[in-house]
């Protein structure tokens, strides 16, 4: 199909993209790796991960990457650690390409946020990153939904600003691929202890001292790191935090919930906050400013075992009082 939209993972944010887009007229291709997945896709219809939200006809799935050969711009939603993983494995079939990020995070390995990997693996394609406050469940339901779409090429973002707009999603564009990243990366992070907060029964006014302090730390970081203070008000840093701070529906806030219940949280699921934050820890560290990003150390330190619940409150309530 010429011109179709590509996305590779058909997971639940994905499949909600490619749900989307086919009812936005666009001809879409979505891609998994897994051939028994495809072919119980291509019979049913169905999404298991959407709750049997059902895919429009045109959109067509494969497991064969070839087949998203003709497709100018690729949408990649796989997990954040997955994605380095997956470039090197299929490069070959992504160059030249708008390859879009979908994923929220910062890998672990190389501590580069998803247009860094991509840069990296694919230095002829455009890197893009698109983020803000969107439930796949939402998207999948045609709920009109505002993202973010960052890229430093203007053409080709507003390209695909063009291509990924219409009903259901309403694309605003940025220049500010640091910020964009970082906002999506960091907000699952304080989102783990804002469940956290609301799990050890702390109540509403910690939740919201909790997120206004997270909210400074994502801007003081990441505005060391280049990002535009704006970027992170926006849709991908503040909209994106509120969003996930305040609903269960979040994997990241329901895992902090677990965690602040004393329960086991769902190793199942995919919860972006838990690497990056041991990735943002440790990039401030080389950085030499951990001491600027306390909420994200304690995420990192709770979720690895190396600090309990409690010690981790009391850590952060008798730290040297200071200006707001
Ligand atoms: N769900 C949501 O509401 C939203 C999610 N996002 C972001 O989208 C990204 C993906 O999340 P989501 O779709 O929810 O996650 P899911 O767990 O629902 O799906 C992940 C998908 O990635 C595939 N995958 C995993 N590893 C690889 C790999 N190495 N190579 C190829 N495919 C792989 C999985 O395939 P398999 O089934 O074979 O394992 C699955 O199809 C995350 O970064 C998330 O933060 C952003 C906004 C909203
Ligand atoms: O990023 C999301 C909504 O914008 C989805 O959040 P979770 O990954 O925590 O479910």
């Amino acid at each position: 199909m010429n011109g179709a939209v590509g996305i590779v993972g058909a997971g639940a944010f994905g499949a909600a993209l490619a749900i989307a887009l086919a009812r936005q007229g666009r001809d879409v291709w979505l891609w998994a790796r897994d051939a028994a997945v495809v072919d119980h896709m291509r019979t049913t219809r169905e999404i298991r991960r959407l709750s049997g939200a059902v895919l429009p006809e045109n959109v067509s799935v494969t497991a064969d990457m070839s087949d998203l050969g003709l497709c100018p711009a690729i949408l990649l939603s796989v997990p954040m650690q997955a994605l380095g993983g997956f470039l090197s494995l299929h490069a070959g079939n992504l160059k030249d390409r708008h390859l879009v990020a979908c994923c929220k995070g910062m890998d672990l390995a190389t501590q580069r946020g998803p247009t860094g990997l991509i840069a990296s693996a694919c230095p002829k394609a455009t890197p893009m990153i698109l983020t803000g406050p969107s439930f796949a469940a939402d998207i999948a339901q045609g709920q009109a939904t505002a993202l973010t779409l960052a890229c430093t090429d203007e053409a080709a973002l507003k390209h695909v600003q063009q291509d990924l707009s219409g009903p259901i999603l309403r694309i605003y564009r940025n220049s500010d691929v640091i910020g964009a990243e970082l906002g999506g990366a960091l907000k699952n992070v304080i989102a783990i202890a804002a469940g956290i907060v609301m799990g050890a029964g702390l109540g509403e006014s910690a939740r919201a001292a909790l997120m206004t302090r997270g909210f400074a730390e994502m801007v003081r970081f990441a505005t060391q790191l280049g990002a535009r203070p704006e970027t992170l008000m926006g849709l991908s840093g503040f909209g994106d935090l509120v969003l996930t701070c305040t609903s269960d529906q979040s994997r990241n806030f329901r895992h902090g919930l677990a965690l602040g219940r004393g329960d086991s949280p769902d190793a199942s699921l995919t919860v972006e906050g838990v690497a990056t934050a041991q990735a943002i820890l440790a990039q401030a560290a080389h950085l030499g400013v951990a001491d600027q990003i306390p909420v994200t150390a304690m995420v990192a330190r709770v979720t690895t075992g190396k600090t309990t619940i409690p010690d981790a409150i009391h850590a952060l309530m008798s730290r040297p009082l200071k200006e707001e």
